[in-house]
């Protein structure tokens, strides 16, 4: 519970609880002490030397004495200064969700994205906290570093901190409980407001034109889930299951001695929801997104650097991995135009090795086994393929690759599905002949989704029903059956292989 600080009322009146008195109370006594001190620096020199100490040390114990209380400092940057401090951005947090219904002066300020307001304390305001029977005092404040001559450098910035002050006699409290209570509230809330981001890998180039690979990112928006997700309902919820039981088990992972990740592997024929789920999965656990694409990283060592740069609560994507990578061990070129002569692309490929320009196999596999236990937990990767068999086994084997989930061509079911999203039915004359015919035929989600869409916005809504499941039938009827397809899969295999 968080309340202001009332300056004006009386002593032990302040908390209902705690009644100690408030550390600005003993600014009187404070002023005495420190007129007490001038006065000894002043008559110090007339006082012979071997008496200095003790009278030094007695001076600091009584001020001990008279003045109780402890105050811990929190900079907003610390050391280098060239990132937040997380103590602070996370008391910046449980300071504005505690406060704000009852701080006077709060300071309303857009995230960095811009997109959310957010209320915090506003300088040298004070709030008050209790916490087991014990109360606190925050404050937050700001020094002006005074710059004395005449700079053609910008001044120097503000640096802002928040002060603790408490009664010695709570010390334990607080350095035990009180501030891991503060941090892990300030996390969690910081967690539930932010924004969540997709990240790509763009090259940069740094000041000196050297090309470097970051993490840019995008407000993370998909609005695709496990409910709009065409699927039998056996397997969506089988899948529901497995992400919230990783979501609620990090002491679990710890007390069987793995790190708190898991990798999925997701195949499938295209337009089959692969990522589709990907965006379902993050916005079920509330995830950001990290897009990897491995074509863009020049080698192994830039990618170990881009995969530690990545945060907790994430999901780490390689799409279509088996383009991506040359499984026999060397990445395929990426250089060679499709149109370029045999000569070109031999150049292409030996400028490239040249370069020490490749992300092999190993490398993604050290990547998986060594990043996996050595940074923070709460990652999911995520394999995508086409072509499943085309995958080195040691790259899907289980502990790298721990649930493997075929998407397939659309079901009933998932119709059932998608026409609920999309034609807000669950039942029409025409669904019976529409579910003979996917018994028969393998028609994509994709596909479905499509047929579906609205045809045009003046018609009746039950005249767009009518036209769209119309469209439906007549795609399926176009489409090849599943004996065909089979046939076609083998004779593709027997090509290949004579290949
Ligand atoms: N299972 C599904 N449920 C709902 N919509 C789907 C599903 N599968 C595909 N779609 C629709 O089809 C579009 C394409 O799907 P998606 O991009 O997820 O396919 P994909 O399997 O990733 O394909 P690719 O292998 O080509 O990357 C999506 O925008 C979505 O609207
Ligand atoms: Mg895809």
């Amino acid at each position: 519970m968080t309340h202001v600080a009332q300056g004006s009322e009386p002593l032990g009146r302040r908390g209902e609880r705690d009644v100690t008195m408030a550390p600005e109370s003993w600014a009187g006594v404070g002023s005495a002490v420190a007129s007490l001190m001038f006065l000894w620096a002043v008559v110090r020199p007339y006082f012979p030397s071997h008496l200095h100490i003790y009278l030094s040390t007695y001076t600091s114990k009584l001020v001990g004495l008279v003045y109780p209380y402890i105050e811990i400092t929190f900079a907003e940057y610390a050391g280098e200064r060239l990132k937040r401090s997380d103590a602070y951005i996370a008391i910046e947090a449980y300071l504005g969700a505690t406060s704000s219904d009852r701080a006077k002066r709060l300071k309303g300020e857009t995230d960095r994205d811009g997109s959310q307001l957010v209320l915090s304390m506003d300088e040298y305001e004070e709030v008050t906290d209790d916490f087991q029977g014990a109360r606190v005092w925050w404050t937050s404040s700001k020094t002006t570093p005074k710059s004395h001559s005449f700079s053609i450098y910008p001044a120097p910035e503000e640096r802002r901190f928040y002060r603790l002050t408490f009664h010695r006699r709570h010390r334990k409290l607080i350095h035990g409980s009180y501030l891991c209570h503060v941090m892990e509230e300030g996390k969690a809330i910081g967690v539930s407001k932010r924004q969540r981001k997709l990240y790509t890998n763009n090259p940069n180039y740094d000041r000196f034109e050297h090309k470097q690979l970051v993490w840019s990112h995008v407000p993370f928006e998909h609005p695709a889930t496990f409910d709009t997700l065409a699927m039998e309902p056996d397997k969506k919820q089988d899948i529901i299951q497995d992400l919230l039981a990783f979501r609620e088990s990090k002491e679990y992972y710890a007390r069987i001695g793995k790190p708190w990740k898991r990798g999925y592997l997701l195949y499938g024929p295209p337009g089959t929801g692969k990522s589709t789920m990907i965006s379902a999965m993050a916005n079920l656990l509330d995830y950001d997104v990290y897009d990897l694409e491995l074509t863009a990283v020049k080698d192994n060592t830039a990618l170990r650097k881009l995969l530690i740069e990545t945060t907790s609560k994430s999901i780490i994507v390689i799409e279509d991995i088996d383009c991506s990578l040359d499984l026999s061990g060397k990445r395929k070129s990426e250089a060679p135009s499709e149109g370029g002569s045999e000569e070109d692309k031999k150049k292409a490929v030996m400028k490239e090795d040249k370069e020490g320009n490749k992300v092999t196999l190993s490398g993604l596999l050290n990547f998986i086994d060594g990043l996996w236990s050595a940074c923070g937990g709460e990652r999911l990767i995520v394999f995508t393929t086409n072509h499943v068999d085309k995958l080195d086994p040691a790259l899907i084997r289980r502990g790298r690759m721990d649930k493997h989930i075929e998407l397939s061509y659309c079901s009933f079911e998932g119709f059932q599905v998608l026409a609920r999203n999309y034609l807000g039915v669950g039942e029409h004359q025409l669904f019976e002949s529409i579910r003979r015919l996917m018994e028969e035929k393998q028609i994509t989600p994709a596909d479905v989704a499509e047929n579906l869409m609205r045809k045009s916005v003046g018609r009746a809504a039950e005249e767009n029903v009518e036209a769209c499941l119309q469209s439906l039938v007549k795609a399926l009827k176009e489409c090849r059956s599943k004996n065909e397809e089979e046939t076609a899969a083998a004779t593709e295999t027997q090509e290949a292989k004579e290949d």
